[in-house]
């Protein structure tokens, strides 16, 4: 809660139907999100995680119900009111979206265009103020060492802490993650969640993430909220909840054939990271013996 009680992100009775769409992408969906509270929303792909995240810094609007983020009724706002709500909130992608052909550093200064004026060509182009606070956030993330490199030239797992480098300058008060590790390896999926983790820790974040993967968002998340058809399912708190029970869940409210092949298909993917796991552990195990043995 802020210091006047209010949650930093109050949604009542959100409904969103695409036009043109068969069915609502979102209904009744009712989530509170308190300061500094790390929340995962947990779905299947087309579930309505996107949508819910986009309302949040009024990227769509509600077709029916209210969303108030740090206090403002975002729907009703409009031009510098609206920009400056989205200068407080941190924005992070799974395709990362950084522009591959410049400099890792000048990605980073991107995050600090809302707060200037006119367009910005090159690193020089920015306030030394600024090229410090990036290269502090770059620093932060483990990427220093790679300032002045195209950003292209860097692996997923990389690009992704650049783009939370790029969130940083904003000095944000929320981030919002759509999916962040969702094209990257487990190792560096684990690795990204738990940067991201340190840095709410660190700066007071709250964080709402999108992620599809049970396991990550149990160790990850304080709380956790499940969609359904575009339905809150689960909002529960993860301490003492196992994978099992959130399966479970999962399970109970899949009604149709295609729901449940989604989740099967999701259990694989499941069973094959913690195998990929698995197996690198044991060709490590191996190596290390080989070194013994020599
Ligand atoms: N711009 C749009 N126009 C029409 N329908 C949309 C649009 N965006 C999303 N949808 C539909 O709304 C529903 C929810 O989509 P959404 O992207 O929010 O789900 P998601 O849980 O984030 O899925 P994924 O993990 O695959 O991104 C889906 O049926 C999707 O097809």
């Amino acid at each position: 809660m802020t210091a006047s009680g209010t949650p930093v992100v109050e949604i009542t009775e959100l409904g969103k139907h695409y036009p043109g769409a068969e069915d609502p992408a979102l209904t009744g969906v009712s989530l509170s999100v308190a300061r500094g509270e790390v929340v995962v929303l947990l779905g299947l792909s087309g579930s309505g995680k996107s949508t819910l995240l986009r309302h949040i810094d009024g990227l769509e609007t509600p077709t029916t119900g209210t969303v108030r983020t740090l206090g403002q009724d975002v729907p009703s706002l409009r031009g510098r009111p609206l920009r400056a709500l989205r200068g407080r909130i941190g924005f992070i992608f799974q395709q990362f979206e950084l522009v591959g052909p410049l400099t890792v550093l000048e990605n980073v200064l991107t995050g600090s265009l809302a707060t200037l004026r006119g367009p910005r060509v090159g690193i020089r182009s920015y306030p030394r103020a600024l090229r410090l606070a990036a290269l502090g956030h770059l620093d932060r993330v483990g990427l220093l060492n790679r300032a002045y490199q195209r950003a292209d030239t860097l692996s997923g797992g990389q690009q992704q802490r650049v783009a939370i480098a790029r969130a940083l300058m904003q000095n944000p008060e929320i981030l919002l993650a759509d999916e962040p590790v969702a094209s990257l390896d487990p190792e560096s999926s684990g690795q990204v969640m738990s940067l991201i983790r340190e840095i709410a820790a660190e700066q007071g974040l709250t964080v709402v993430c999108s992620l599809h993967q049970v396991d990550l968002a149990l160790d990850w998340g304080d709380r956790i909220v499940g969609l359904r058809a575009g339905q809150v399912v689960l909002d529960t708190s993860t301490a003492g909840l196992g994978r099992d029970q959130v399966m479970e869940i999962y399970g109970r409210v899949a009604t149709t054939t295609g729901e449940i092949q989604a989740i099967e298909q999701e259990l694989a993917e499941v069973r094959d990271a913690l195998l990929t796991e698995e197996l690198q552990r044991a060709v490590d195990r191996d190596l290390d013996r080989d070194e013994d043995l020599r």
